[in-house]
């Protein structure tokens, strides 16, 4: 089981490490290798918990039980009329995908209640590090999402523990497409922490785009974090930044999120502008997301059929690619990955002041400070003369154009291997698509394995800008994050670190590129 950062300095005296209460019973916070650990020496609850206790197995002592920091939800004196209570509340693993929450109650008449206070905020302080406690959320729950069930989840699976963490929530299912947007537009910023969508990935492209729409577009964009429960059937966004895609664990890793800088992109097209923060693609993975739709009830099981249909078509999707290429080279790219990975502490918003500036940035590119609405586009629009400088190419023969700025696109589709959270820049991988069927087979499904990265057939750059021209068709799927938007071209380019989201360790989940770790 994950562990929460180490707490912060100055480490506990031991008086308040221990808490000796009546009865025998002694709490003690251990820290220190492969611990981070409350162990509870308790008779009674060792003999209800025999053998495991939030899935860590109990050693030694038969009356000891041990409950990760992680699993620690809340802790708070309870007092009654003349007779005081420590509550402990924490998630207890009901099997790897459920969590439930449960209590400790203790008596705490024999002891200092400012031992027991003090004693109390060291166990919250080690339990949540750098997370900020008890926060406010905006729930949005899509009835829809997925094969359906996200209503369900949230109230089983999920709001429990936020309760027993303290969070105060405000819950909105939603009645109809858009109305994330509405929300977020008009929510009030200083009433809230976090937006926690309760979907697939298209809701949360919906925040996105409604704090986006606002005149204090930036304030708003720093100031509220997003965060997923997964709902649907991709779920990219949640398994980046919570690790998982069943909602138990990603509902913990929320609880338990730290304020990260994420980079966001503006796509153009014809008058419009609108925010993407997951992926663009055109060719055979846009036609199977938005191909599949009628398949929805498969869960993820849709784009692996979609992919299965589609691959012996050999269809070609002709069309003009401008980018603005900032690393070339896989080789090149491995490096810049490893780099970011290994400076990445960096990479989250310490605390949660709201004055806390984003990230540092490592792209030249940073767009000048205007205004307070969205930043102001370097590139100009896709109906803008194209840039001199870009790399403009005519593909004949393209089957797949997918541009990501997360790593995982779905549970075990981690196509944007070297995509770091706030780097300033976007993967973009181009394959043909009159490969032979035997070989394009392996390149899908390599894929799965995180095989795919070092494939000749598979062009991996890094750009801060492209313009996409579809040519010689006269309808096909263009997906913006998952969402269906006309067939014309579209120009893209990437803000760094425009969006915060709560991410489990300041940065995307996913494995990396194969060999990253012995890149020069
Ligand atoms: N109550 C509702 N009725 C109809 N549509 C809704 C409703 N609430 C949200 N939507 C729309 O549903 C779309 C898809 O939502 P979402 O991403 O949550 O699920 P999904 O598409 O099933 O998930 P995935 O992207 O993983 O397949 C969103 O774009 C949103 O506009």
């Amino acid at each position: 089981m994950a562990q929460p950062d180490s707490p912060a300095e100055p480490p506990a005296k031991s008086a308040e490490r221990v808490l000796n209460l009546d009865n025998g019973i002694h709490l003690t916070l251990r820290t220190g290798l492969g611990s981070g650990t409350l162990f509870v020496r308790d008779k009674e609850l060792a003999k209800r918990n025999r053998t495991r206790l939030c899935g860590i197995a109990i050693a030694g002592s038969s009356v000891e039980v041990a409950i990760p920091y992680y699993n620690i939800l809340w802790a708070t004196i309870f007092r009654g009329d003349g007779r005081n209570e420590l509550v402990i509340d924490y998630a207890a693993e009901k099997s790897s995908t459920q969590f439930r929450p449960a209590k400790l109650r203790y008596d705490i008449h024999g002891t200092p209640i400012a031992t027991v206070e003090a004693w109390v905020e060291t166990l919250l302080r080690y339990s949540y590090g750098q997370a900020q406690r008890q926060r406010r959320a905006k729930v949005l729950v899509n009835p829809h999402a997925g094969p359906g069930g996200a209503v369900r989840l949230w109230e089983h699976e999920v709001k429990p523990l936020f309760e027993a963490a303290r969070m105060e929530l405000d819950v909105v299912t939603t009645t109809h497409g858009g109305e994330g947007t509405e929300i977020c537009q008009a929510l009030d910023i200083y009433a809230y922490d976090v937006v926690v969508v309760c979907s697939g990935d298209g809701l949360a492209y919906e925040v996105f785009n409604g704090l986006g729409k606002r005149a204090d577009a930036r304030k708003a964009l720093q100031k509220i974090a997003v965060a997923h429960i997964p709902c649907g059937s991709g779920n990219a966004m949640s398994c980046n930044l919570n690790g998982s895609y069943v909602p138990g664990p990603s509902a913990l890793a929320v609880i338990k999120g730290i304020r990260t800088s994420v980079d966001l992109m503006s796509v153009s097209q014809g008058s419009q502008r609108m925010l993407s923060f997951l992926s663009q693609s055109v060719g055979i993975v846009a036609e199977c997301d938005l191909g599949t739709e009628h398949l929805r009830w498969l869960g993820a099981k849709r784009f692996d059929v979609g992919i299965a249909q589609r691959i012996f078509s050999k269809k070609v999707y002709p069309c003009d690619i401008a980018v603005k290429v900032e690393i070339e080279g896989k080789d090149q790219i491995k490096a810049h990955y490893k780099q970011n990975r290994n400076g990445e502490v960096q990479n989250q918003k310490i605390n949660d002041d709201e004055s806390i500036p984003g990230a540092p940035l490592s792209t030249k590119d940073i767009q000048p400070d205007v205004g307070e609405g969205l930043p102001p586009l370097r590139f100009g629009t896709v109906n803008d003369p194209l840039p001199e400088d870009w790399q403009a190419a005519s593909c004949d023969k393209l089957g797949n154009f997918y541009c990501g700025n997360m790593a995982w696109m779905a549970p075990n589709a981690n196509f944007f291997p070297a995509a770091c959270i706030n780097d300033g820049l976007m993967d973009v991988i181009i394959n043909d698509g009159d490969i032979p069927s035997l070989k394009y087979i392996d390149l899908m499904t390599s894929v799965e394995a995180n095989k795919h990265f070092d494939k000749q057939l598979l062009s991996y750059q890094k750009v801060v800008a492209y313009r996409f021209t579809p040519r010689n068709q006269t309808d096909g799927y263009i997906s913006i994050d998952g969402e269906r938007v006309p067939f014309e071209p579209f120009q893209v380019e990437v803000h760094p670190g425009l969006g915060t989201v709560l991410s489990k360790s300041g940065r995307y989940e996913a494995n990396g590129p194969p060999g990253w770790e012995e890149s020069v």
